[in-house]
């Protein structure tokens, strides 16, 4: 039985957001890295990642574009299914999106406001808004006729992004769910194993970086992501 607010947005629950291989980021991904990110988008896909976004940070937006382009094509030869999008730039994204698997944009708050971002990508883009906080929510609500869903994090503390916002652990979703009128994907030092408890609390989704740019078998962690939300409220 699917227990969430949103039945259509299944391709939310597992999300990969691609990040750096390298401990000591260089000011770009050279060719290699680009390929090694690839490569790992490959393999969460293959699990059943529903959703790829390209932010490997910092990054140019030529190499930015590079990657895109890459991703979308070995995407498409895993799983033509899965949707790809492209953090903060919308000029990308649109360039992209007629020759390429690219389906829209995660916008952050200081991004291109996603009323205008829907104007230029058109009503079939898959279009993300950040949020975190029960405000940011009530914020995010004034665009849900605009975005398809909303990032909230952090769920734990991470070194991969500092928001500033306080992390909202599991006791903290349950009230943005209940507030928000889109289907709301947890963020932030999200490991597999979190996805059951995470599921129960009403999220369409889990993104996770870490968790896949570091894993052994990043096939693996989509399956362990995707079971846990399958038997989300059968087990529980
Ligand atoms: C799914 C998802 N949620 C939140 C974020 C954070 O986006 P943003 O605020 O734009 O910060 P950067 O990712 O650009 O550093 C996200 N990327 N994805
Ligand atoms: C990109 C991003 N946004 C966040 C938010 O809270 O909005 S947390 C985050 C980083 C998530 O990376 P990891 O899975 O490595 O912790
Ligand atoms: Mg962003």
């Amino acid at each position: 039985m699917d227990q969430s607010k949103h039945p259509n947005e299944s391709f939310l629950e597992c999300y990969f957001v691609t990040g750096r291989t390298v401990p000591h980021p260089t000011p770009e991904p050279d060719e290699a890295e680009i390929e090694a990110i690839v490569d790992i988008a490959r393999r969460a896909v293959a699990g059943g990642a529903g959703i790829v976004q390209v932010r490997s940070k910092p990054i140019s937006v030529r190499a930015l574009t590079r990657l895109s382009v890459n991703i979308a094509v070995a995407v498409e030869e895993v799983n033509p299914q899965t949707k790809v999008v492209i953090d903060d730039r919308v000029d990308v994204a649109v360039a992209l999106m007629p020759d390429h698997l690219v389906h829209g944009v995660h916008l952050g708050q200081d991004d291109l406001d996603p009323r205008l971002a829907r104007r230029v990508l058109g009503p079939q883009a898959i279009i993300g808004l950040t949020t975190g906080t029960l405000p940011l929510v009530e914020q995010a609500n004034e665009y849900a006729d605009v975005i398809d869903y909303v990032g909230a994090g952090p769920f734990r503390p991470t070194p991969t992004k500092d928001s500033g916002r306080e992390p909202l652990g599991l006791e903290g979703y349950p009230a943005l769910v209940e507030a928000c009128r889109v289907p709301v994907v947890a963020i932030g030092s999200v490991r597999a194993e979190d996805a059951g408890d995470l599921a129960a609390t009403g999220v369409a989704g889990v993104a996770i970086v870490r968790g896949f740019m570091q894993a052994e078998d990043p096939t693996a962690v989509a399956q362990e992501v995707n079971q846990a939300f399958a038997t989300r409220g059968i087990t529980r």
